[in-house]
């Protein structure tokens, strides 16, 4: 710098100056500005230079001859040089002191009066310790061009609005009075938002224009900087401040409250404040929160009387008492989980492998951490399908256990109006939310086992279609946003594992059958009952009894009385309640009579003595000898059971009469064993000529209970024919098969159902379908062994099987 000889810009004196240089940090000093400078030992030696350097005065002074009159430390000038960041221009500012003291911190220090503007030349020598420099001083005299004059007009302005916002009210006194451009840049000086290299540039450019419009442009960023933050700072303000209102509002709503409260006595005047906190201390995901505190602020805004006030309540309570984000852990061990289901349940193998192999898939997906959605990847809905009584409710306990989840039980049994399962809007007097919401908030974790009891009596009307809510509820796609009408809220229903129950499975609405894997539990047999009986069932009424086995024993043939002669069940319900009834006796006789002998012994004349006579005797029941009769075996939705058809044929048109309560596909089953007859009886050797000016009745007795389903095909034909050939059917025979028009004997359902119900009526025989034939790979050994099977292919091969030989002496009857 210091050889620099030539100024930037060119605009100077004719002959320069020389001054010693005072460096000042990150300081730009204008002309016009006058600063306090500390002497530190640089300082110092700067201004012992001036003064032993006495500069001669052709320099522009602003105090003209005035400048005689004072100390001749006044006529000290020195160079002032900005040093921005380490660097240093090529123009510096020519001063003068105009007093010596000392900063208020008690430093020695002078006060420096800006001059002028000057290029910086040549290094020279000069007395002192300083630096010395040449200096031109810039003119700054010509008139200010009418474009500086409009851009100092501006600049003015946006100056006073900075000057304005920030308080300044003197300065910008100050700012109003000046009429001079080049005085208005020189004010730039003093300006705190100006940076140093701004500040630099001011000094350094000649132009005034250009001079003008570098401040304009800086001080127009920075205003419409200082009206962002301004504004940001004004909504804060006014955010925190609606806050506090709203604090202190509520506050006093309280207070008032608590006051009403205490006037009106009651105790509950500041639920709403309550609400709130309890909201804020439940641990509910962000929607919920939201919405509740919604629902809080409309409680507080609603009078304490109105009935909304109430609504809101329960609504509150309802949401606050669901667990949201309580979840159990679930036991991964599956060996343990079929030990549980081994020890709650006998028998039942299938059933248990089927739900293990559940258990195991869904354990897999999880540790893989894979989303197992309501079972997606486990297969669809279990539906456990059977008669009553086979332990399909205490299955789905079992499986909760083994899973180690909670348990609910949801009876849908006649529920036919879709609130029931999602709930009522809140409008409507006395809502309720859904039965699955509540089934949640029953189990108290988001992740329970919820048995969806008896699904196959979901009945729908008018009042909407319950089946197509609980398709939602099942399906895994949609699950996981459940919406009761009453919650409005999403609640994540992905994490249940649902199970069904139902008694048949023909009667579950289409689509909802359509998400489940059906789980058959059939019934048990006669061994299996006793066993179920001493292993689960005594043990538990024993303790209902208040009895323990040092009281009482039943022998193993009481026990298979009470299954064979007192019950006639697929399930064991009766079977419990009469060892219930027996251990109620017992009891009474233990309270009743001195000196008994305990144990009590149970045996086959006891269970009679207690019970009274059997009800069921296991022969089948029907009487010998009468043609026209024959024993068909069905599946109603109390298990398997036999049951009787008879027919008798009577002059009249030819043509059939059918009672007791037949569906239609029972009624057309009759008009094809009819018709096969009619066309086929003569190849089979039977005389079908009454048909001609007889009409047929076709009864099935228990005329109460309605009946469907093609399987009595080959039971009727049989009775047909029976009756046309004056052959009895055999009593210990039982049969089922559809029948076509051709004589072919078509699968049926319920093989194991209806074998077992044979077995238990005492049934010796049955004839069943061909094609069923794998389904008897289900029968239990002893029911398969105890029944001799016939599995036939043609209606012909049944009649010939099931009819007794030909009576001595018999005529067709009619
Ligand atoms: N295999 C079994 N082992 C042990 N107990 C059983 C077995 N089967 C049924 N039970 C018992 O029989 C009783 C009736 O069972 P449960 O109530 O589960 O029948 P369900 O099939 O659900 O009947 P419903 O269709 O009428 O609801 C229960 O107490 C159950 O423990």
């Amino acid at each position: 710098m210091t050889n620099q000889t030539t100024p930037a810009g060119g605009a100077g004196a004719d002959q320069a100056a020389t001054f010693p240089v005072l460096f000042l940090d990150d300081v730009v000093v204008l002309p016009g500005m006058v600063v306090p400078v500390e002497l530190d030992p640089s300082a110092q030696a700067t201004l012992d230079a001036a003064r032993a350097g006495r500069t001669p005065t052709n320099h522009t002074s602003t105090d003209g001859d005035e400048s005689t009159s004072r100390d001749p430390a006044a006529y000290q000038h020195v160079l002032v040089v900005p040093r921005i960041d380490g660097h240093t221009g090529v123009v510096g500012t020519v001063a003068e002191v105009t007093r010596v003291g000392r900063m208020p911190s008690g430093e020695p220090a002078v006060v420096l009066r800006a001059l002028h503007r000057a290029t910086i030349g040549r290094g020279t020598v000069g007395p002192g310790a300083a630096l010395w420099v040449e200096a031109d001083e810039i003119d700054e005299s010509a008139t200010p061009s009418e474009r500086a004059q409009k851009l100092a007009a501006e600049y003015k302005t946006v100056l006073s609005s900075i000057l304005q916002g920030r308080g300044a009210w003197q300065i910008l006194d100050a700012v109003q009075r000046m009429t001079e451009p080049a005085e208005l840049v020189a004010s730039a000086g003093y300006a705190p938002w100006l940076d140093g290299a701004t500040k630099l540039r001011l000094l350094e450019t000649i132009d005034l224009e250009e001079r003008l419009a570098d401040l304009l442009t800086t001080a127009k960023d920075y205003l419409a900087e200082v009206e962002v933050t301004d504004k940001i700072r004004e909504d804060v303000r006014e955010g925190m401040e609606k806050t506090q209102r709203e604090y202190v509002l509520r506050q006093q709503l309280a207070a008032i409250r608590k006051e009403l409260g205490q006037l009106t006595g009651d105790g509950d005047a500041d639920a709403s404040v309550d609400y709130r906190t309890r909201i804020e201390a439940a641990d509910l995901p962000e929607a919920v929160r939201e919405a509740a505190l919604r629902e809080a602020d409309r409680m507080e805004r609603s009078p304490e009387a109105s009935p909304e006030t109430g609504w809101i309540r329960t609504w509150l309570d309802t949401v606050l008492d669901l667990p949201w984000s309580e979840r159990t852990d679930d036991t991964t061990d599956i060996t343990a989980a079929r030990e549980v289901l081994d020890t709650d349940h006998s028998g039942l193998d299938d059933v248990k492998d089927r739900i293990v192999e559940y258990l195991a898939v869904r354990a897999r997906r999880e540790q893989r951490g894979m989303q197992v959605v309501g079972g997606r990847g486990s297969g669809a809905v279990l539906a456990l399908v059977g008669p009553p009584g086979v332990g399909k409710t205490s299955l789905g306990e079992s499986v909760a256990r083994a899973l180690g989840r909670k348990f609910v039980r949801v009876a849908l049994g006649g529920v036919r109006d879709e609130a029931e399962i999602r709930g009522h809007r809140r409008t409507y007097v006395g809502a309720l939310p859904g039965r699955i919401v509540r089934a949640i908030k029953e189990a108290g974790s988001m992740n329970p086992v919820v048995l969806l009891d008896e699904i196959d009596k979901v009945g729908s009307d008018y009042r909407g279609d319950p089946a197509a809510a609980l398709l939602e509820v099942l399906d895994p796609a949609q699950n996981h946003t459940f919406r009761d009408h009453y919650l409005e809220l999403d609640l994540d229903l992905s994490d249940v594992v649902f199970l069904a129950t139902a008694n048949v499975a023909e009667t579950i609405p289409g689509p909802l059958l359509d998400r489940m894997e059906v789980v058959r539990l059939d019934g048990y047999t006669e061994d299996e009952k006793v066993s179920i009986a001493r292993d689960h069932l005594l043990p538990r009424q024993l303790e209902r009894a208040g009895l323990t086995t040092d009281d009482v024993a039943i022998e193993d043939e009481a026990l298979h009385l009470l299954a064979s002669s007192y019950t006639r069940e697929a399930g064991v319900r009766q079977l419990e309640r009469s060892v219930a009834k027996v251990l109620r006796k017992v009891a009474t006789k233990l309270a009743m009579e001195q000196d008994v002998t305990t144990p009590v012994g149970v045996t086959v004349d006891d269970v009679t003595d207690y019970l009274g006579r059997p009800r069921f005797e296991p022969e089948a029941a029907r009487p010998d000898g009468i043609p026209g009769v024959a024993t068909g075996l069905a599946v109603t939705g109390a298990g398997g059971d036999v049951l009787y058809v008879e027919v008798a044929m009577m002059p009249g048109k030819p043509g059939l009469t059918l009672t007791g309560q037949l569906g239609d596909v029972m009624k057309e089953s009759a008009a094809i064993a009819l018709g096969y007859l009619r066309a086929n009886g003569e190849r089979l050797g039977l005389d079908t000529s009454p048909l001609a000016d007889h009409t047929v009745h076709v009864h099935f007795p228990a005329g109460a209970v309605p009946k469907d389903g093609p399987s009595a095909g080959v039971t009727m034909t049989t009775a047909l024919a029976s009756l046309l050939t004056g052959r009895e059917v055999r009593t210990e025979v039982g049969m089922t098969g559809e029948v076509s028009l051709t004589g072919r004997v078509l699968p049926i359902g319920g093989v194991k159902q209806k074998l077992l119900a044979a077995h238990r009526a005492g049934l010796t025989e049955v004839i069943i379908p061909k094609r069923n034939e794998p389904d008897l790979d289900d029968v239990p050994e002893t029911v398969r062994e105890a029944l001799t099977i016939h599995l036939a292919e043609d209606v012909a091969d049944v009649v010939e099987t099931a009819l007794a030989p030909v009576a001595q002496g018999a005529t067709v009857a009619a």
